[in-house]
Parts: structure tokens; C-alpha cells; sequence
């Protein structure tokens, strides 16, 4: 959408940009929440920029993201066109690029219908309990490995979700290369600056022969339908054969109350578009997590006080200690909000004009929510907003200060907020609660026996995700026990149906 100014419409504040190239060129690619989190001190807690006609409205404060995304959620809640990755990798039909269509409103009401509540997770707890243990009994026993092994345990948990597939034994599984090969190839596609035809729209017309992108796209496209749609036949056979007790993702929506009338197609990219919105996200919130406990060791230390009171020394957790555990869920609620993963969410757009404290805001707009700002919103979070302080999420009997509440804005915003928190939550509580009651994950040390603690700055992001510092663990054992409950733990769930089926 290319919108040029109304004459005589009062446009909210930004800086000044070049004639038809706007601020297309002052707009940093990497880290730009952070200078969007600056500018605010210039332009206020909402600005504009012009991207070579593309408006755009970069919301930093939590009431600006809420007054708009929320309470004006049914102008707020389309995406923006995104030509490579949304229109011709994904073919208009992921659930996270699409726009607020029919094909959206079918896809959001299954996965609400599934999974909204968290009670409705009940089913997949064991599988998460599970993973949990395997990924502490993998920890302590290869250390220099723990960034594969949180890989590989959120993948095999989210294929599990959607497909019911058995647990993953190796990131070498040619359907798990496929899918992170396709992740990558979206990423890349999706990454501000790589292909012109994102700014120049009309490059659109050129026909597949003239344009290297579409030829490619078109044809990537095609090869990822065959693949969903043979992943989603596997549960669909096995489904109406009655083979298996199923209560995955894929099975539950061949339920015809839970379809909404979604065909196999639109059905299989659904439940792809899971995978793709879960993944990077959730091993990125793991790989923060063990960041933090070397950067901030007397947080690890009070997790495990608590650890040993409720659940003591004799069992893993489990979700039953959920309400018991507060420091655990508070760290969850910190991580996310001190780094979010995905610092400036997924862009929202509007769909007719609109005008917002006497400024402009016109049709097809694309909106930022700035959610590194808004994680640090002084009139939210005080003042103390850079410490990383779980403590800020408890009352003053270390009980949670509102269970409800997330705490923290990087799930986003209004209807289009994260599907999958729940799932995330759980994923993060059961992993972090088993990971810290088995271990202390310590920092290596160098030659001459200091600790290496990587500075936070040395953060890594491809853009649009944000990654820990790169860095190595010592892992090790808490207690004598640790290592024969983990082994039988392992062993228990290797025995169980839903594994021994492969
Ligand atoms: C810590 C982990 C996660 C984080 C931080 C996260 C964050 C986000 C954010 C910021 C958005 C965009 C929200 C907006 O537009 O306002 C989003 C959307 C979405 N997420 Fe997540 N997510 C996580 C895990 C998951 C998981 C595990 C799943 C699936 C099981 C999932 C499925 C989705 C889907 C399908 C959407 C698109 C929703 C829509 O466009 O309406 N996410 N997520």
C-alpha cells in the first residue's frame, strides 16, 4: 500500500524525511527498537515514519499499544503485505502473515477452540513433562551440547503438539532439517532490506520469468504444500483408520466441530504455521533463561530454595507444583519482559483510516508495537526498568502479584497476540522448574579460573528475533539423586505408548 500525505491531515509527530524516500534510509535494520525506544524521548510515545510511501506508526508506550491494538482491535488487526515470505513462500495462508480475512477468523477460531485456556493443555502436559526430563538428563550429560539439546527438545515438543509424533532422538531427522531449511529460507525472507519488491511494490508485476524472487518463491511454495499437507495426511489416515488414541493438534481439528470449515490445504498450513511461530521463539526464551542464571546467580540460588521446599529431593516437578512454585513463573515473567524474543512483535495494520488524539493515521498503516519499549515502561514497571528483578512480579508474600496477568507484552498485542502463550508458559515453566531442580548451570571458566560471563551487549539478532550472547555452561548435578531419578525418569517415558510407537 502506497500512501502518499492528505493534504490538510495532521500527521503525528516523526522525523523529517527525503522526498519519496521518507525515512526509508534513517530507519536502522538491527536492534532498531532500541533507537525507536531513544527517538520516543524526541518524538513521544507514538511517531510516524513514511517508508517510501509506506506509513508506518511505531507505538512505544503500554496505553498507546492498548488504546490502538486493543480497544481499536477490529481496526488494528490486519497485517501488513508481506510480498516474498507472506504472498508467495507462505501462499496467503500462514496463520501469522495472513491478513484479518475469512481464512484468518476460520484459523484463529481452531487454535482458540483447541488451546485458549490453559487448562485445555491438560493433554500435552505429559508429553512437555516429559521433554523436560529429558532435556535436564541431557544437560548434565553433555554440557557443550545444551544448545542442540534445547533445540531439539522444543522441536520434538511442538511436533509432538501438532502432528503426535513420537519424541525426536536427533536434529539429523530429514523432516526436522526440512522444516528448519524452510524456517531459515522464511526468515530470510522476511528480513527488513533483503528484497526490493517490500518498498517497491510494483516490482510485483514483473512476471516469474523476469524475477529471480517470485521463481523461487513460487517454487518453494509448492514443495512446503506437498510437505504439510503429507504431514497432515499421516495424522488424517491414522485418524479415520482409529489406529492410534490422538490428541494432537492435527487430530483435533479433523473434528468437524473444531474446522471452521477449513479445507485439508488451508488445515495443513495452519498447523505448519505452528512450528514456524513456536519454535524460534520458544528455544530462544530457553536459551535466555540459561543465560541468566550465570549472569544473575542469586536468582538460580533462590529458584532452588524454593525448588527444594515444594517439590524436595526425591521427584522432578511437575505441573501439580505449578501453583506452588511463584520465583519460577516470576523469572518466566522477568525473561520476557527484560528480553522479549521477538523485541518488536509481529507488525499489525490498519484497514480504514483513523484518526488517534487529534493526529492522522491512515488506511493501511503499518503498526509497530515497540515491545522493548513497552517492557520498559516507567508508568507500568517504575523506574527500576533495566534491572532484571523477578521480584518485581511477586507481592510481599513472594505470592505472584496477579497470576493473570503476563507481566510483560512480548506475546503482543489485541487478536492478533500470541495463539500459542499457554503452550509457551507451560513449555518454559516445566523446563526451567526441572532444568534448576537437577542443576546448577554455572559459568566455564578460562585458563586462569575465571568465570567467562559474556556481556549482555554481546546479544545476537538476525533483525527480528533476539538471541542471548554466545557462551558455554558447566551443568552439573545438584545432589547424589539427581542423576538415578533423571535415568529412570528417561527410562519411564522411553517405555510409554505414546514413544514406543516409532
Ligand atoms: C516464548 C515463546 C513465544 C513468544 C515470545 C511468542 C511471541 C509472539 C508474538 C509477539 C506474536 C505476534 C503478536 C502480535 O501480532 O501482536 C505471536 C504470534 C503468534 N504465535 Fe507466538 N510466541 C511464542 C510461542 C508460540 C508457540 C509455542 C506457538 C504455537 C504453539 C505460537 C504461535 C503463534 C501464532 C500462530 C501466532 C500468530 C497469531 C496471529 O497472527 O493472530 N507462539 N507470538
Amino acid at each position: 500500500v502506497i500512501v502518499y500525505r492528505k493534504r490538510g491531515e495532521r500527521y503525528p509527530p516523526g522525523p523529517r524525511g527525503l522526498p519519496l524516500l521518507g525515512n526509508l534510509f534513517q530507519v536502522p535494520i538491527r536492534k532498531n527498537w532500541v533507537d525507536f525506544h531513544r527517538w520516543q524521548k524526541e518524538y513521544g510515545p507514538f511517531f510516524y515514519l513514511n517508508l517510501a510511501g509506506q506509513p508506518v506508526l511505531v507505538l512505544n508506550t503500554r496505553k498507546v499499544a492498548v488504546d490502538l491494538l486493543e480497544r481499536r482491535a477490529a481496526n488494528y488487526s490486519s497485517r501488513p503485505r508481506f510480498i516474498v515470505s507472506g504472498e508467495y513462500l507462505n501462499g496467503r495462508c500462514s496463520m501469522i502473515l495472513v491478513d484479518d480475512g475469512d481464512l484468518y477468523l476460520a484459523t484463529d477460531a481452531s487454535f482458540k477452540r483447541i488451546c485458549t485456556e490453559p487448562q485445555d493443555l491438560n493433554p500435552i502436559s505429559t508429553l512437555q513433562s516429559d521433554e523436560a526430563a529429558l532435556l535436564a538428563y541431557d544437560l548434565i550429560r553433555s554440557p557443550e551440547q545444551w544448545s542442540s539439546h534445547i533445540l531439539r527438545s522444543v522441536i520434538s515438543s511442538i511436533m509432538s503438539l501438532v502432528y503426535d509424533l513420537p519424541p525426536l532422538t536427533s536434529l539429523d531427522d530429514p523432516t526436522i532439517v526440512f522444516l528448519l531449511e524452510a524456517i531459515a529460507r522464511l526468515d530470510e525472507a522476511i528480513y527488513p532490506g533483503n528484497f526490493a519488491v517490500e518498498f517497491i511494490p510494483i516490482l510485483d508485476w514483473l512476471p516469474p520469468w523476469m524475477a529471480k524472487w517470485k521463481r523461487d518463491a513460487i517454487r518453494d511454495h509448492k514443495v512446503w504444500t506437498a510437505k504439510f499437507e503429507k504431514m497432515f495426511d499421516t495424522v488424517k489416515s491414522s485418524f479415520l483408520t482409529g489406529e492410534t488414541e490422538q490428541s494432537s493438534f492435527c487430530a483435533t481439528l479433523l473434528k468437524p466441530e473444531a474446522r471452521h470449515g477449513l479445507n485439508d490445504f488451508e488445515s495443513a498450513w495452519l498447523a505448519a504455521s505452528l512450528f514456524m511461530a513456536g519454535y524460534e521463539t520458544s528455544s530462544s526464551s530457553l536459551m535466555w533463561f540459561m543465560y541468566h542464571m550465570i549472569l544473575f546467580p542469586e536468582v538460580q540460588a533462590k529458584a532452588q530454595e524454593q525448588l527444594d521446599q515444594v517439590v524436595g529431593r526425591s521427584r522432578v516437578p511437575s505441573f501439580t507444583d505449578a501453583k506452588h512454585l511463584p520465583y519460577i513463573w516470576a523469572i518466566i515473567k522477568e525473561m520476557l519482559r527484560w528480553r522479549p524474543p521477538a523485541p518488536i512483535a509481529v507488525p499489525h495494520a490498519t484497514s480504514a483510516d483513523d484518526y488517534y488524539e487529534g493526529y492522522f493515521i491512515p488506511k493501511g498503516t503499518l503498526c509497530i508495537p515497540n515491545v522493548w519499549s513497552i517492557n520498559r515502561d516507567p508508568e507500568v514497571f517504575g523506574s527500576d526498568v533495566e534491572d532484571f528483578r523477578p521480584e518485581r512480579h511477586l507481592d510481599a508474600n513472594g505470592n505472584l502479584k496477579d497470576a493473570l496477568d503476563e507481566g510483560h507484552f512480548a506475546f503482543g498485542f489485541g487478536h492478533r497476540s500470541c495463539v500459542g502463550r499457554h503452550v509457551a508458559n507451560n513449555t518454559l515453566f516445566i523446563d526451567i522448574a526441572t532444568v534448576l531442580w537437577s542443576a546448577k548451570i554455572l559459568p566455564v571458566k578460562d585458563a586462569n579460573g575465571k568465570p567467562i560471563v559474556p556481556s549482555v551487549d554481546q546479544e545476537v539478532t538476525d533483525g527480528i528475533l533476539l538471541h542471548p550472547p554466545e557462551c558455554q555452561f558447566n551443568i552439573v548435578s545438584r545432589f547424589d539423586e539427581v542423576e538415578m531419578i533423571l535415568q529412570q525418569a528417561r527410562e519411564d517415558v522411553m517405555k510409554s505408548t505414546r514413544y514406543s510407537r516409532d
